[in-house]
């Protein structure tokens, strides 16, 4: 098992503090990081990965800093960037050779785990089919393959469920959860439901800083007493969604059903209701000092 220590990592990109004070320690577990677009996800996950050498601070892994440890760190270490480079005429079975070979993998040893990763991706069918011809999900499950070459002991992934569809995302859902047991696996995203089941650790980022760190039901506990529902008319309905969060709204006859966060009951009739890690992640990132966040 790995130990990957961070302590007050700073990353400065000349006059922005793309990540700031981050500190935490993760061992084998599934690690859902969510923030909204800027939050700092990319670059903490390319701080953890040592592309970047933070402007401050220390990235440890086992007792050394991973910008020192070099090709041993590598060997650990499977990454899926946002957006990763590829030929579109490669066949994905060609891709994943090129990349066997440049992660240094034996030709016995990349023939067997390519077979079994285009099987857990279900690409097996498709493999010598050019990557110009699939689809955005089908690319992705060419990215979660390569970033498994090596069996890394520690899976970083940035936004690994983008562009795909609800059957894709379940099955990588289930992949990530069986992939959890016996190793560290970080995964980025601004969807929450992607991490709602698998993850067993939630990191939620803003402005570069970690807000909430936590299991689901920490995160959700700290937002009980704040979720509620109310039924309202539907001329009703703009003012309450400008002044308040709203989580969720459906129609219901005549009336809005809204599911609104505040801290405050929002309407007289408005009753608190279960949390979902949806609701809490609205208000621990668009609430302050108990209204609604001037930025949104
Ligand atoms: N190489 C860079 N040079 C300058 N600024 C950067 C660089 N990389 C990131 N930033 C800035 O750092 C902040 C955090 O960006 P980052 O990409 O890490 O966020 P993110 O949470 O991953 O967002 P997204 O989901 O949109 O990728 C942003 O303000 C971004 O503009």
């Amino acid at each position: 098992m790995h130990e990957l220590v961070l302590t007050d990592v700073l990353q400065k990109f000349k006059e922005t503090e793309a990540v700031r004070e981050f500190s935490y320690t993760f061992s084998n577990g599934v690690y859902g990081l969510l923030g909204e677009n800027g939050a700092g996800k990319t670059t903490l996950l390319r701080l953890i990965c040592g592309i970047l050498q933070p402007t401050g601070g220390t990235i440890i892994c086992d007792g050394m800093p991973v910008y020192e440890m070099g090709a041993e760190y590598r060997r650990l270490l499977g990454y899926l960037p946002q957006e990763f480079g590829y030929y579109e005429d490669f066949t994905a079975l060609r891709f994943l050779k090129y990349m066997a070979a440049l992660k240094g993998l034996s030709k016995e040893y990349a023939e067997t785990r390519i077979k079994e990763l285009l099987d857990l991706v279900d690409l097996e069918c498709v493999k010598n089919k050019k990557l110009r011809t699939y689809s955005g999900g089908m690319i992705r499950r060419v990215g979660i393959a390569q970033a498994l070459l090596n069996e890394p002991e520690i899976l970083i992934l940035d936004e690994p469920t983008a562009g795909l569809d609800p059957k894709e995302r379940v099955r990588f859902r289930n992949i990530i959860s069986a992939l959890g047991k016996d190793r560290i696996v970080l995964l980025s995203t601004h969807i929450v439901s992607d991490v709602e089941y698998i993850a067993d650790h939630i990191l939620i980022m803003k402005k570069g800083e970690l807000i909430q760190k936590g299991t689901e039901r920490q995160i959700t506990e700290k937002a009980r007493g704040h979720v509620w529902k109310c039924l309202v008319l539907e001329q009703e309905m703009q003012k309450l969604n400008d002044k308040y969060i709203v989580s969720n709204l459906r129609n219901s006859g005549a009336d809005v059903e809204l599911r609104i966060i505040s801290e405050k009951q929002p309407t007289e009739d408005a009753k608190p209701v279960d949390v979902t890690l949806e609701d809490a992640y609205l208000y621990h990132t668009q609430m302050s000092g108990g209204r609604k966040n001037e930025i949104i």
